[in-house]
């Protein structure tokens, strides 16, 4: 990794029509890559939201299907990396699909993807009632990969409750930046949003791109928003003014921070997994 490279959150409104959301892509695209980032992240569900959330079923494709295809040329004719959170994948029946983080490097290849292990069914207080497991089939790996922005740990919007994924992403697979697509509701996002992301790169020691789904996609449906680039010593070092509108947040990935922090606090050599601790209570 360079020792300074800028990275880029997109914030959006994606709606139930591919085309509309496939040119608000393309326009963030062109303002990313005027403020000079070299990848930018976009939310879960950025190429569609249904209004009901088992409508994205009729829009599932696999991967190597025309929908992907023009974000893999976008990225290839705009020399951008491009993290897209949450895309509908066809999964391996009529009735599910997989919501599979994709990431595709500057030469428009798609280098990795992970599907969301955490699935979204939850009765929301004071919100609606989800349940993501309808139609969608949890993924299990847990995926890393090297790329010119350090080592990128991905995961999916609700994944963002279970710390275990983020500590394996970082004490076992060695990741530098986590990446957290996601389109939180409003309710659950004034609550623990910002404080989860904020702990994640805390505990962590990783620079956190949590690129989000805002504002009213349709009469039923409404996302929290508040796109933030987080460094790893928990500060917000990207932000747009407004937490629902659509736009990017830009913020250069240091090297330098990572390697600051983690030497002045090694909290590798100091934590205690859970093995460690459970065999020295048996041993009592
Ligand atoms: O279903 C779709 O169309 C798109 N998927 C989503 O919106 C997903 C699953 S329903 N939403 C979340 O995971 C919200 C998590 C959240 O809000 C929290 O953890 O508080």
């Amino acid at each position: 990794m360079a020792t300074s490279v800028r990275v880029a959150a997109a914030q959006m409104t994606s709606v139930n029509d591919l085309s509309a959301n496939f040119s608000t892509c393309s326009r963030l695209v062109k303002e990313a890559v005027t403020a000079g980032a070299k990848l930018l992240c976009f939310p879960e569900n950025f190429s569609y939201v249904g209004s009901k959330s088992g409508n994205s079923l009729a829009i599932a494709e696999p991967l190597d299907g025309p929908i992907m295809k023009k974000y893999c040329s976008l990225a290839k004719e705009s020399s951008i990396w491009l993290s897209l959170g949450g895309f509908q994948e066809k999964g391996s029946d009529d009735s599910h699909l997989r919501n599979t983080h994709v990431l595709i490097d500057d030469a428009g290849n798609i280098r990795s993807t992970y599907s969301k292990m955490h699935l979204f069914d939850v009765d929301v207080p004071g919100g609606a009632v989800y349940k993501e497991s309808s139609f969608t089939e949890a993924g299990n790996d847990v995926v890393a990969i090297d790329s010119p922005f350090g080592r990128l740990g991905l995961t999916v919007c609700y994944d963002l409750r279970f710390p275990d994924l983020y500590q394996e992403l970082r004490f076992r697979h060695g990741a530098e930046v986590l990446m957290v697509p996601a389109a939180f509701t409003k309710v659950t996002g004034e609550a623990h949003w910002e404080t989860l992301l904020r702990a994640r790169a805390i505990e962590t020691q990783c620079y956190v791109i949590a690129a989000a789904q805002g504002g009213k996609h349709s009469e039923e449906r409404e996302s929290y928003g508040d796109s933030l680039i987080i460094d790893p010593w928990g500060k917000i070092v990207g932000r747009l003014s407004d937490r629902t509108s659509t736009g990017i947040a830009v913020a250069d990935i240091e090297l330098s921070v990572i390697q600051s922090v983690r030497s002045k606090m090694p909290i590798s050599q100091h934590r205690k997994p859970v093995e460690f601790w459970r065999s020295a209570s048996a041993s009592l």
